[in-house]
């Protein structure tokens, strides 16, 4: 099998005498969602902010791309294609849905982007932004003011800024919070075609769309990997089913 794109190998994060993350080792193929579930204060987002690059763990490592990004920072890693989406922040709220797409761009390539000049590289950053917002699905709210977009559409602003960034791996922390079934149901038939685009770690409550996704998943019990499978393998685990799933495993 091809290398990884990304693997983490016996990382440990402790916060005074909590260990929230326990030599947790994991990797991410090309291709491929892998989820990670587990209780409430598993440890999820700990090991998340890790690989990101915006808490430093105390033990272990982390690979991307072959090379050793553990003492990166998140901009540092962001470069190297490592997309986290999904935090709020980056989107603006006065900006129209394309406008946020360019912004994103400009971040990407600060000599590219010129608001009020240079009308030739203006064009084709839009015309870039517009196919990110075509790919999830927002060719129709292009000059739509950010904060007048739906839940579900504004999760796809920023799912077009993170594609923005040509990533090539995906971190996504619960996408799918506060969607409803529809929604949900849109975003996880689009992240199901990003992943040829760039593999996903996915962090998600929702277990409909875990399952529906996930080509392997991982879980998290008080900061440990209890086990690690395809969805078949996690569903049948008596282990997982005692420590956590018990009924919420769609059959
Ligand atoms: N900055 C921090 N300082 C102290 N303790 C923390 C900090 N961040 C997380 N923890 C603790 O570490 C443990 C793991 O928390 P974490 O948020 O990573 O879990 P989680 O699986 O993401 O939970 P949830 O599903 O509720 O988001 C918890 O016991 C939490 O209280």
């Amino acid at each position: 099998m091809a290398d990884p794109v990304l693997s983490v190998t016996g990382l440990t994060k402790r916060f005074g005498a909590i260990e929230a993350c326990s030599d947790v080792s994991l990797d991410l193929h090309a291709g491929e969602i892998h989820a990670l579930i587990g209780p409430n204060g598993a440890g999820k987002s700990t090991l998340i902010a890790q690989i990101a690059g915006g808490l430093r763990p105390d033990a272990g490592s982390i690979r991307f791309l072959g090379r050793d990004v553990t003492a990166l920072d998140t901009v540092a890693r962001a470069r190297l294609g490592l997309g986290r989406s999904f935090q709020v922040s980056a989107v603006v709220p006065d900006y129209s849905v394309v406008e946020n797409v360019m912004l994103a761009l400009h971040g990407r390539d600060r000599t590219a982007f010129r608001p009020f000049g240079h009308a030739f590289g203006k064009r084709a950053l839009t015309e870039e932004a517009r196919a990110h917002a075509a790919r999830t699905h927002l060719s129709d709210r292009l000059n739509v003011p950010a904060r007048s977009l739906a839940h579900g559409e504004r999760r796809r602003l920023e799912l077009a800024m993170a594609l923005a960034l040509r990533p090539r791996a995906f971190l996504l922390d619960e996408p799918m919070a506060g969607l409803g079934q529809e929604g949900a149901a849109e975003l996880t038939a689009l992240l199901s075609d990003l992943r040829d685009e760039a593999p996903i770690l996915l962090v998600e409550h929702d277990m409909d769309a875990v399952f529906a996704l996930a080509d392997r998943i991982s879980v998290l019990v008080y900061g440990r990997i209890l086990a690690t499978g395809t969805p078949d393998e996690i569903r049948a685990d008596p282990q997982v089913r005692a420590a956590y799933l018990g009924d919420e495993v769609p059959a």
